[in-house]
């Protein structure tokens, strides 16, 4: 199996007057098509690990290789750039844009990008919301959505420029349980259904079940002797 990301040496320490440790000596390696979960404590390390390898964030030491491209000394375009290409995000929140259409969202990243015509990004837009079953509500603003229904945008949008790999934090944790167990179970099946790689931090055992792999984050750093129950 190829890998699509590799992060070597990872350490996250805030400056201040005493400086704070977040992430320390991470060595990670995610595999094409992998699905993996980041568990662990509150307050761990689990989202500041989740931006690291999502480039949202950068290491103060360490490297990140993201399809082979070594992150290093990239400035903030060139982040923005790759992120864009080869990564979609979900969130606890879904971070739509409340101006703009459940169709427009999802486009405006492919717009972004411009790797597609308009015509097309229409077209994958809209295939998209069908797969995720939201085509309905294409037209629709983000308001007029439930919970459950604007986080599968939410996904559709992340899935819009045809990522490598998508990182989600907790995609699941602000929803009730009916659709949360809807996405978690489009999270799992859309995602292998189209090969895509998978870094899920969660807190719920029923998302992280379905992972190829679970790790879990302790004080900053991957517990290496922690086994999944
Ligand atoms: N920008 C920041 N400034 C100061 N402290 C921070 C910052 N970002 C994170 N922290 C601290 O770093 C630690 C790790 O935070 P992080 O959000 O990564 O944990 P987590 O494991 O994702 O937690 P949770 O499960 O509660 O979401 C926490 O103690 C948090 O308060």
């Amino acid at each position: 199996m190829s890998v699509v990301l590799r992060a070597q040496g990872l350490h996250k320490i805030l400056a201040g007057d005493v400086p704070t440790t977040l992430i320390k000596d991470v060595d990670l390696e995610i595999s094409a098509g992998e699905f993996v979960c980041i568990m662990g404590p509150s307050g761990s390390g689990k989202s500041s690990l989740l931006y690291l390898l999502g480039l949202l964030d950068v290491p103060t030491h360490g490297t990140i290789a993201l399809d082979g491209v070594n992150t290093q000394g990239f400035n903030d375009a060139q982040l923005t750039q790759l992120r864009l290409e080869k990564l979609g995000f979900v969130f606890q929140f879904h971070f739509l844009l409340s101006e703009f259409s459940v169709l427009d969202n999802v486009c405006l990243p492919m717009r972004r990008l411009g790797r597609w015509p308009e015509a097309q990004c229409h077209e994958r837009a809209m295939s998209l919301l069908t797969r995720l079953g939201v085509a309905a509500q294409a037209s629709k603003l983000p308001s007029q959505l439930s919970g459950g229904q604007r986080q599968r945008v939410a996904v559709a949008r992340a899935l819009a420029n045809d990522p490598l790999i998508l990182l989600a934090d907790e995609p699941t944790g602000n929803l009730d349980t009916v659709a949360s167990a809807n996405v978690r179970q489009i999270l799992h099946d859309l995602t292998r259904e189209l090969g895509k790689s998978v870094i899920a931090v969660t807190h719920d055992p029923k998302f992280a079940a379905g992972a190829d792999r679970r790790i879990n984050v302790v004080d900053g750093q991957i517990d290496p002797d922690w086994q999944p129950l």
